[in-house]
């Protein structure tokens, strides 16, 4: 196993209408924490063959809404490599989001671009 900087852990998940918990369809924030969660614990095991433990967040920032029925793309990037420490650079892109109307209500579409919606770094812990 190596700590390579550069190397990136790709999630992609759809959010279920049950993770809506404010109007408009919103979710909320901690949604987009335990993705990040998620895509470290690969990281965890891409780079040191364990699942690793979050120690902490530097910085997080809602930038946009995630909604139920939003497909998001959950990017973990290797920043830094201590000895046990690794700091990473997570994203959550919205790819595509519910379009719904009267006749069609499970229209969807993709989003070219798409839109960034959660941007944090934070440090995860693996064993010696
Ligand atoms: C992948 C996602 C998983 C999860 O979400 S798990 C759920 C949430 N997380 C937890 O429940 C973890 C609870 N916290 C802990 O168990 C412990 O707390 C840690 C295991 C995270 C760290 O404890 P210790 O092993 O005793 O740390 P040390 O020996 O003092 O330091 C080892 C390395 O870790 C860095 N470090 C420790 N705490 C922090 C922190 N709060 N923020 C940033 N870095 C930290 C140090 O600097 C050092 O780094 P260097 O080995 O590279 O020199």
């Amino acid at each position: 196993m190596t700590a390579t900087i550069g190397t990136v852990v790709t999630h992609r998940r759809y959010v279920p209408y049950s993770h809506a918990h404010y109007a408009g369809n919103l979710v909320d924030g901690a949604y987009s924490l335990a993705a990040f969660g998620d895509v470290a614990t690969e990281m965890c095991i891409v780079t040191d063959g364990d699942e690793g433990l979050f120690a902490s967040y530097e910085d997080v920032q809602f930038r946009a809404p995630v909604r139920a029925g939003d497909v998001l793309e959950i990017n973990a990037e290797l920043v830094r490599a201590g000895n046990r420490s690794r700091v990473l650079h997570f994203t959550a892109y919205v790819v595509a989001r519910g379009a719904a109307t009267a006749t069609r209500p499970g229209a969807a579409t993709l989003l070219d671009p798409p839109l960034l919606a959660t941007e944090a770094t934070g440090t995860v812990v693996v064993p010696g």
